[in-house]
């Protein structure tokens, strides 16, 4: 029913409360704006509408020129409901020959409030049933996987993303794990309506099914990290360790080869599929605490006071590097001499990260090992030197040590429900990737007892294959790793030194989950519009809140436009201070550094661009406060 009132505007939170009460059967609102700053509210009114579990149909009419962003704004959010719209009323069916996919943010999410919140923002509930049957709407199939989609990307979020993303409806892509996983997810929501859903629902659903798959396969064409392999290392002492590997029960298709860039790495013998198992490796081949619980070696170190059992294994393994009798003597010469890792910069390329994220995690890293290092290993060969010779137990030795486990481990649940670190032979050649081929892997198969690799996207015949290392900055990496993922990484966050505890409470109720704040290169964000400007929700939120105690709105009144601008000015300052700390970056030179120092100032380029894209955002949107409020006034004295 299309029903037209004199809708008095009275704030944008309740708005929707009035329309539910007043006029429940209300489905069409017409919304007229004469002035500039009539249309502002109307935006708010609008976006508070597309909140709404309830479908209604907003018309705008306006005599401003300003209406057509605005217009833009309002059928964005219209478009989302008419996609949902349509999509039901192709899933509608018997209810006797339903089919249908039940996605839901399940309630012990850590993050259920603020995803349930994103989810409402694009229409959707925390439960959602979407019914399937197939229609004679050419689109329904994309309709569909599009809903499904929106979805499962945001209940796969997880906390940084969902910091990036929360209350800015507009996000479509948010990593490409997160994309990976949504999508994944949804293979296994099919493959399990396949095996229970009726027979002559499997055609649907196979279909639908494929579609993803062929999605999955678009989406790892499109990333474009694809390594170069290097034809003339020779790989005999590698090919040796996969055959002493499949003697001993490991499956695999895959080969070894040098990538440009990234020392070895694994590449596909043939085409594998989603769900294939890309290598196979029994728990009898993995170095765990398991190894060395019969050692004297263990027996002495499970005495000292608080030693973990990374600890012991790390001194195991400095010795088994020289065990002649090994069982794993053919993995230990597989290892590479130096690791190169952020451990193991030299004092240049420490220097040249005065002022970086980098230089601290580096100098903390250090002390913590050195410290180590000296309350330990000392003691152990001065007091038992036939089980630690101290021509083994050196300073070089142990860093080396540290870098292996640091770079090479992984941490995997055994059947008996225990986390172990552990290293992996053959399965440690796998490279990372921002876009991985494998994303789930720690997790021991009981029925098999052994470690299984599944691919989460399509790896092609001579493509390199690749897993995620976890979801780190590039710092971590290069700390911890002594590399530089190629590509945009998410998580190359600049945290602030902010304390939200007082700020985000009213009457010690906290009006925010986040409590810690950060931001990121503003190229990775899609709304640079006002009120958003590249920059994370949560923190802008805050430093509004910080700034001034009336309640915040994103409305063009001349209060918030003020606020804005002082929020984003005192941004500016912090990132400008950042950039002047850190000092110039010189790339002219790169090519002469050694391979800590080209480390070194490519992070530190990579922090220096994330902080002069915020304060650039920040500029850019100072300048289109200035020009909202120059309109603001305008109106004012007109009006
Ligand atoms: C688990 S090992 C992988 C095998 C390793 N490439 C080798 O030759 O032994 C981890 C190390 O591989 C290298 N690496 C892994 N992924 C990389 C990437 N995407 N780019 C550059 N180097 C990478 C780093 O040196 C890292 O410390």
């Amino acid at each position: 029913m299309g029903m037209g009132i004199n809708m008095v505007y009275k704030g944008v939170h309740n708005v929707l409360d009035f329309l539910q009460n007043d006029f429940p059967d209300m489905d069409v609102i017409i919304l007229y704006a004469e002035g500039f700053s009539e249309l502002c509210s109307i935006r708010s009114i609008s976006e508070a509408i597309a909140t709404s579990s309830r479908t209604y149909r907003v018309v705008v009419l306006s005599s401003s020129s300003s209406s057509i962003l605005f217009s833009f704004r309002l059928r964005f959010c219209l478009l989302r409901k008419t996609i949902r719209e349509n999509a039901q009323s192709f899933y509608s069916m018997d209810s006797d020959e339903e089919c249908s996919l039940v996605l839901e943010l399940s309630e012990n999410d850590p993050f259920f409030d603020e995803k349930k919140k994103l989810l409402r923002c694009k229409g959707f509930g925390p439960k959602e049933r979407i019914h399937l049957k197939c229609s004679s709407a050419p689109s329904w199939m994309n309709d569909t996987v599009k809903i499904l989609l929106q979805i499962a990307k945001i209940i796969q979020l997880n906390e940084l993303e969902l910091y990036f993303a929360e209350d800015d409806a507009s996000v479509e892509f948010y990593s490409s794990r997160n994309e990976l996983e949504a999508l994944n997810s949804i293979v296994s929501l099919t493959d399990k309506s396949l095996s229970s859903c009726p027979h002559f629902h499997t055609n649907v659903l196979q279909g639908l099914q494929q579609k993803i798959l062929d999605l999955i396969s678009d989406f790892g064409d499109q990333s474009n990290m694809k390594g170069v392999l290097e034809k003339h290392h020779s790989c005999e002492r590698e090919e040796h360790l996969i055959e002493w590997g499949k003697s001993h029960g490991v499956k695999t298709g895959l080969k070894i080869a040098y990538v440009e860039g990234a020392g070895r790495g694994m590449i596909a013998g043939k085409d594998l599929k989603v769900g294939d198992i890309a290598i196979e490796i029994p728990v009898s081949l993995i170095i765990s605490e398991e190894l060395v619980l019969e050692t004297d070696m263990y027996r002495l170190l499970k005495e000292v006071d608080g030693i973990s059992s990374e600890t012991i294994l790390l001194l195991w393994s400095m010795k088994e590097k020289y065990n002649c009798d090994s069982k794993f003597k053919i993995y230990f010469d597989t290892l590479p001499e130096k690791f190169n890792t952020g451990l193991s910069f030299g004092i240049e390329a420490i220097t040249m990260l005065d002022g970086t994220l980098l230089f601290e995690e580096i100098m903390q890293s250090r002390q913590h090992l050195h410290a180590q290092y000296d309350e330990l290993v000392p003691a152990l060969c001065n007091g038992f030197p036939d089980i630690f010779p101290p021509e083994i137990y050196t300073w070089e030795n142990f860093l080396w040590a540290c870098e292996l486990w640091y770079s090479n481990s992984m941490k995997i649940m055994y059947s008996d429900g225990k986390l172990r670190t552990c290293l992996i032979p053959l399965a440690g050649f796998l490279n990372h990737s921002l876009c991985p081929h494998i994303t789930h892997y720690g997790k021991v198969d009981p029925s098999t007892n052994s470690l299984k690799f599944c691919l989460s996207r399509s790896c092609r015949s001579g493509e390199e294959c690749c897993l995620s290392y976890g979801n780190f900055s590039s710092s971590h990496f290069i700390t911890f790793y002594g590399f530089l993922p190629q590509g945009d990484n998410p998580y190359d966050v600049i945290p602030l030194d902010i304390d939200s505890s007082d700020v985000d409470s009213i009457e010690d109720k906290p009006v925010s989950n986040w409590t810690t704040h950060m931001v990121r290169g503003t190229w990775l964000s899609n709304n640079h519009s006002i009120f958003y400007y590249g920059l994370p929700s949560p923190l802008l939120d805050h430093l509004r809140r910080s700034r001034s105690t009336v309640m915040q709105t994103k409305t063009f009144l001349q209060g918030n436009l003020e606020n804005e601008l002082e929020v984003l000015g005192d941004l500016k300052d912090i990132f400008d201070d950042m950039m002047d700390s850190m000092g110039e970056v010189d790339l002219d030179n790169r090519e002469s550094y050694t391979w800590d120092e080209k480390l070194a100032v490519d992070c530190k380029n990579l922090q220096r661009r994330i902080a002069h894209s915020v304060s650039t955002s920040c500029c850019t949107g100072i300048n289109m406060l200035k020009n909202e409020l120059h309109n603001c006034l305008a109106e004012d004295i007109v009006g």
